[in-house]
């Protein structure tokens, strides 16, 4: 059968970059496929903070939407944009092999602000934010949304002293400056350095061809972490960060997970790790675990704040 995927993406660089990769893998496969491009109201309002404008999945109702009608075969999206919860009749078709999780700072060749009181970081993210305020209690954030290269040039343009984004975006792309320091300290967003491909619950053919596209490891470290998050949130984009690793030599999954206050005063850890037996409950404890010592609290004053 000549049957071609048609591969739905949003327009920036880093979401074509990853739909090439899996229009790659496909036709390594001999499948046929077709890229096609969307914008998504991610992408066209940048003046807002991505919090406020309230939903989740922001970046992928339209792919979905356009899947949905039969417009596109299957969705490629950095995992970590994609609610826990998927629309119905969408399906979790692969993960790609995993690359760097980790968050990296860019800044201007010189990192004493780090040790000043007065500094200003910009970042768009709750996580992010409230990680960087429990570490650097005085410093100044600004928000910052727009994709990987609009936040680039608007680091460029402002005397900022620095900005945090996902190693693995600007790696996909070629473009991590010189200027940047691994932020190994940051817990990264569940599902960071993931790419997922989502596909039509019934479309029997897609779903068996992705199946040879899909990393054990990656599908089991970012279950972990989505779940971990989806038991946590109940439908707020609160201050969460989760990372899974697998240590192959153990055989063991360490977990761990952050859930912060807004300001970063407040904070729960978890961090442990556990026989790879008990991957598929590992997020659920151990958010249970969190909301049990004083997170659930602090997750019903989050949900009032972030209304
Ligand atoms: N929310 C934007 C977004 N979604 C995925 C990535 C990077 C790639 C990834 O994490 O897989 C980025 C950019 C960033 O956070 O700097």
């Amino acid at each position: 059968m000549s049957k071609v995927i048609r591969i739905g993406t949003r327009d920036s660089e880093l979401a074509l970059w990853q739909a090439n990769t899996v229009a790659s893998a496909l036709n390594g496969l001999g499948v046929k496929t077709e890229i096609i491009a969307v914008k998504s109201e991610g992408d066209l309002v940048l003046d807002k903070p991505l919090y406020e404008m309230g939903i989740t999945g922001i970046f992928t109702k339209t792919l979905d939407v356009a899947m949905l009608q039969g417009k596109v075969d299957i969705a490629v999206h950095s995992m970590k944009d994609v609610p826990t919860a998927l629309p119905q009749g969408i399906v979790q078709a692969a993960v790609l092999k995993r690359s760097s999780a980790i968050d990296i700072l860019l800044h201007k060749g010189n990192l004493s602000f780090l040790e000043e009181q007065e500094a200003t970081v910009a970042t768009g993210s709750l996580r992010r934010k409230a990680q960087w305020l429990h570490r650097y209690p005085k410093h100044n954030l600004v928000d910052l949304r727009g994709n990987v290269n609009t936040r680039m040039q608007k680091l460029q343009d402002n005397d900022w002293n620095a900005a945090v984004f996902a190693s693995a975006g600007l790696d996909r792309i070629g473009k991590k400056p010189a200027n940047s320091i691994d932020l190994d300290w940051m817990i990264p967003a569940p599902a960071q350095g993931a790419m997922v491909v989502v596909a039509l619950a019934d479309d029997e053919f897609t779903l068996q061809t992705l199946r040879s596209l899909n990393d054990f490891e990656a599908e089991m470290t970012t279950h972990i972490e989505r779940q971990f998050l989806r038991t946590l949130e109940g439908g707020c984009s609160a201050p969460i960060g989760a990372y899974a690793s697998y240590n192959e030599k153990e055989d063991t999954i360490r977990l761990q997970g952050v859930l912060l206050s807004l300001d970063g005063t407040e904070k729960y850890d978890y961090d442990k790790t556990v026989s790879i037996e008990e991957w598929k409950k590992l997020g659920f404890f151990a958010a249970k675990e969190i909301l049990d010592n004083g997170g659930a609290d602090l997750m019903q004053r989050l949900r009032s704040q972030l209304k």
